[in-house]
């Protein structure tokens, strides 16, 4: 699930709703590809704001759907849609931003980590290859040497080497989500100086 909640300024702020680490389980894919599209086609909406609850981002896909047969909408063309999205989209990471949740953090154009975040695609630990654009999106941010490093590893980045690294666009110790939509208010206005 993902909830959807208008903050006066014009921004939506989406929440991932699936405890214990907002895995992206079927009824939260719907669910953000339901709360993306309506702030999209909002003209009230001016930017985005995706965040975890319970101060976790996302813990990725949810391993506890592995066994069974695939249901709701599948996860590329949901994270593409973020990156098409012609307002500017805000990832705000708290806690854990691993495998699918970072790769739904590198479709968003802008990434805010509270400096206590981990991030990283532990995939290879689970024989797999990042499958939802993190392959592509991470060299395309960082390098290629940099990303394999990664990729091939699985090994989890602090806020502040993610930072570093450039995965990420700027670091808090603040209330993640308060930054976040500051940043959010701060991009739209830029960009519609320039409309
Ligand atoms: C179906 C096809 C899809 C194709 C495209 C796929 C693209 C994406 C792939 C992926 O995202 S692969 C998954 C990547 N994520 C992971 O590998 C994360 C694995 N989890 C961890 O590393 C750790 O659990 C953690 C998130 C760092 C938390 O560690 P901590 O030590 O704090 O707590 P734990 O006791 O390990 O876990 C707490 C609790 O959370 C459950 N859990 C963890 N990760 C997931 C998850 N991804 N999905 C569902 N549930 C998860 C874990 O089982 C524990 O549950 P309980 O035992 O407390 O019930």
């Amino acid at each position: 699930m993902a909830r959807y909640t208008r903050i006066p300024g014009s921004i939506a702020l989406i929440t991932l709703m699936n405890p214990p680490v907002n895995a992206l389980s079927a009824a939260v894919r719907q669910g953000i590809t339901d709360t993306v599209g309506r702030a999209v086609s909002d003209p009230e909406v001016k930017a985005v704001v995706l965040c975890g609850e319970n101060g976790k981002f996302c813990g990725g896909a949810d391993i506890r759907e592995f066994a069974g047969p695939m249901t709701g909408p599948p996860l590329i063309p949901m994270i593409d849609a973020i990156e098409a999205a012609e307002k500017p989209v805000v990832a705000a990471i708290e806690g854990i931003a691993l495998g699918g949740g970072l790769e739904l953090a590198l479709a968003c154009h802008y990434r805010i980590a509270h400096v206590k975040a981990r991030l990283g695609l532990p995939e290879v630990t689970l024989g797999l290859l990042p499958g939802a654009g993190g392959t592509q999106r991470l060299p395309r941010l960082i390098g290629v040497p940099a990303a394999l490093d990664l990729i091939v590893t699985g090994r989890h980045v602090s806020a502040q080497e993610a930072l570093k690294l450039g995965i990420v666009d700027q670091v808090t110790d603040g209330n993640i989500q308060e930054v976040a939509m500051e940043f959010a208010q701060s991009m739209s206005a830029t960009l519609n100086s320039r409309c």
